[in-house]
């Protein structure tokens, strides 16, 4: 007996941030989208108590220890609800890791929701949204999907309608980036600046009411870009080459590394993704269209 969970990769089509807080964490107004990149979660019970093992092209650099996001959630759900954590928790990755596109925070809520269709716990919408929100900033997003705009530290969202598809690439680099540090990175710029509340952005939220690329290539921003590019230079060469590529905008995906090109369509968009293939700016090259739905328990095969 087991159970899969399939959990999409988010870009930011808005990222703005304000001023750090006392606890560290910065207000965002954070527009988030899912793509179709996933990641799946398998949960089987197992005798030997908790257990991680990963899959793909990035497993060596996912941690199998307590500190792997999909542990965390495991052991969170069970604390909460009185159970023995005893489950395998298998990782198919294909979301790239530390690149901005929270496949962390994707395993977390992936398992999560894993775990919780196992035990029967019968938690509520509300209830697991709360134990995603304790596990990370990006994780509730990860369960709900489509698009919406977190506020707070990122983790309380509204649902966003979505007008069509978008179509991107998405260029991983050859390193990653820490998260903490691009914040810190952030703060280090923004030292002597009035930095104002984070709002989302009227004609960003209405180009995606819209389904209408071009205005959503008009409005998107990312705070934390200058702060990653401070960090890895070189990402500025890729973003030249989407955008020569004939990319409607170009911008780095969150924390970065991960650079997101917006594409007129599907076609545009693997033209782009071949330009950037050889260019050799980049590590790997994917096509991905959002929104797609959140953590989804798939059928048994
Ligand atoms: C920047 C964003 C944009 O969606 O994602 P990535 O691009 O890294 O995937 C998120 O805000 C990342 O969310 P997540 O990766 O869940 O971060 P968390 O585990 O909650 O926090 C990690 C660290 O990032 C910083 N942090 C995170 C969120 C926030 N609103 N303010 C912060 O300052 C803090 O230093 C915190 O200790
Ligand atoms: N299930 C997981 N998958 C990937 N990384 C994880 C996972 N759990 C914990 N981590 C740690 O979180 C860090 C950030 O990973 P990730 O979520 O992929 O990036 P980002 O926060 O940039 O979107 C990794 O470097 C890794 O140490």
């Amino acid at each position: 007996m087991s159970v899969t969970v399939r959990v999409p990769a988010k870009v930011n089509v808005q990222l703005a941030v304000g001023a750090a807080r006392p606890d560290g964490f910065h207000d965002l107004a954070n527009v988030f989208l899912a793509v179709g990149l996933h990641d799946e979660v398998t949960v089987t019970p197992s005798a030997g108590g908790l257990r991680v093992t990963c899959e793909g092209s990035d497993a060596a650099e996912v941690p199998l220890d307590r500190t792997n996001l999909a542990a965390r959630a495991a052991l969170a759900l069970a604390e909460r609800y009185g159970r023995d954590a005893d489950v395998h928790l298998h990782i198919t990755k294909d979301i790239p890791v530390a690149g901005g596109m929270a496949g962390g925070s994707a395993d977390g809520a992936g398992a999560l929701l894993a775990c919780d269709a196992l035990w029967g716990t019968g938690a509520s919408r509300q209830e697991l949204l709360d134990i995603c929100a304790e596990l990370g900033s990006d994780v509730p997003f990860a369960l709900v999907g489509g698009a919406a705009l977190g506020t707070g530290r990122g983790e309380r969202l509204t649902e966003l309608e979505v007008g069509g598809t978008f179509h991107w690439v998405f260029a991983m680099a050859r390193r990653g980036l820490s998260t903490p540090a691009v914040f810190r990175e952030f703060d280090r710029l923004a030292e002597g600046r009035d930095i104002p509340e984070p709002v989302a952005a009227q004609p960003l939220l209405d180009a995606l009411a819209k389904g209408d690329a071009v205005a959503l290539a008009a409005s998107v921003s990312n705070d934390l870009q200058p702060a990653a590019l401070s960090l890895f230079p070189e990402l500025s060469d890729t973003l030249a080459v989407g955008r020569a590529a004939g990319a409607l905008t170009a911008l780095v995906s969150g924390s970065g590394p991960t650079t997101a090109f917006l594409a007129a369509d599907a076609e545009s968009a693997a033209e782009a993704a071949s330009v950037l293939r050889a260019s050799g700016t980049c590590r790997t090259v994917r096509t991905a269209a959002g929104p797609v739905p959140g953590a989804t328990v798939l059928d048994d095969a």
